[in-house]
């Protein structure tokens, strides 16, 4: 399906999912706005990606999810070049349990302040015209992950997050829809050096190669793939979308007003 004539902003653009995402919406003819906190890494990748997709479909905007004046000055930038905002992919995030403030601050509280931000735009009762919002949880956003507690709590935020969202903009009328994607292990930097990003948990690193051993390991452009799935299918709303080597599966959460159905 082609995105042609839609503008999306992706977060934690410049590597990783974030990248991959950037790449597919491009294939896919969207116009694409890259927020990241790499400048060098953002502009480096931009201008290639402007030679193969025409630089007038690429954007790079040096912005930390963790700042409210940047993140503010992107979107409306982006929306200067483009016009408007239809798909959101609020992706940056971390896993550092020693800097657990930080790992708070970028992973859920960044999701969040790009949720507001893009709803200042998209919102049908603010004159926006709809559109679609993608947050990346994960499997830790799923069950409780041992070896990493607070990114554990971040992930498991996004998720009710984003889903709450979602069943907040279909009341409000918003006209915006809200899915989590909650990819297993993959292939990125930030599944590197993972004794280290454990901090006061690295005595479970061994555990946890055992555990990525019998789940496996997926890449960026699976995640991206299901990601697009959400962003074009526009029956989905408040979904969360687990993706892992055996393929994707959207959770069940169970009812808990109705406890027996
Ligand atoms: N790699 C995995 O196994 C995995 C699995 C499930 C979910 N995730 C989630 O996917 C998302 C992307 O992770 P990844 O694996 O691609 O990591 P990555 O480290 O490869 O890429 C993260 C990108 O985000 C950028 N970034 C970091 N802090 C930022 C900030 N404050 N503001 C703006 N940009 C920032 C980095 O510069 C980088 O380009 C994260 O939210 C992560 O929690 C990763
Ligand atoms: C150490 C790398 C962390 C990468 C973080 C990224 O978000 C990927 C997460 C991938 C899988 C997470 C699985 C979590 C499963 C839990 O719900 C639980 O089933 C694990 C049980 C074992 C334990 O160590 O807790």
């Amino acid at each position: 399906m082609s995105l042609r004539g839609q503008t999306a902003v992706v977060t934690g653009a410049v590597m990783g999912i974030g990248r991959a995402m950037v790449e597919i919406l491009l294939q896919n003819d969207a116009k694409v706005a890259l927020l990241d906190v790499n400048k060098s890494g953002g502009e480096s990748l931009t201008e290639a990606l402007g030679k193969q997709y025409g630089s007038q479909n690429v954007l790079f905007l040096d912005c930390d999810v963790e700042s409210e004046e940047q993140f503010k000055a992107a979107f409306k930038r982006a929306v200067d070049a483009f016009g408007q905002i239809d798909i959101v992919f609020n992706n940056a995030g971390i896993l550092n349990e020693a800097t657990w403030e930080k790992t708070v601050s970028i992973n859920l509280l960044g999701v969040i302040r790009g949720t507001y931000l893009a709803l200042e735009h998209m919102n049908k009762t603010h004159g926006g015209r709809g559109g679609v919002i993608i947050n990346t949880g994960s499997m830790a956003g799923l069950g409780p992950f041992s070896c990493c507690p607070v990114y554990t709590a971040t992930k498991h935020g996004v998720v009710s997050f984003t889903r709450a969202m979602a069943s907040a903009s279909t009341v409000s009328g918003y006209g915006v829809r809200f899915n989590a994607v909650c990819p297993g292990f993959v292939q990125t930097d930030l599944f590197s050096n993972i004794p280290i990003r454990l901090g006061q948990y690295s005595h479970m690193a061994d555990a946890t190669a055992q555990l990525v051993k019998k789940m496996g390991v997926i890449t960026p452009s699976q995640v991206a793939e299901a990601v697009l799935e959400m962003v074009t299918d526009e029956t989905k709303n408040g979904e969360a979308l687990m993706v892992m080597p055996k393929g994707k599966e959207y959770i069940t959460f169970p009812n808990l007003i109705s406890p027996n159905k």
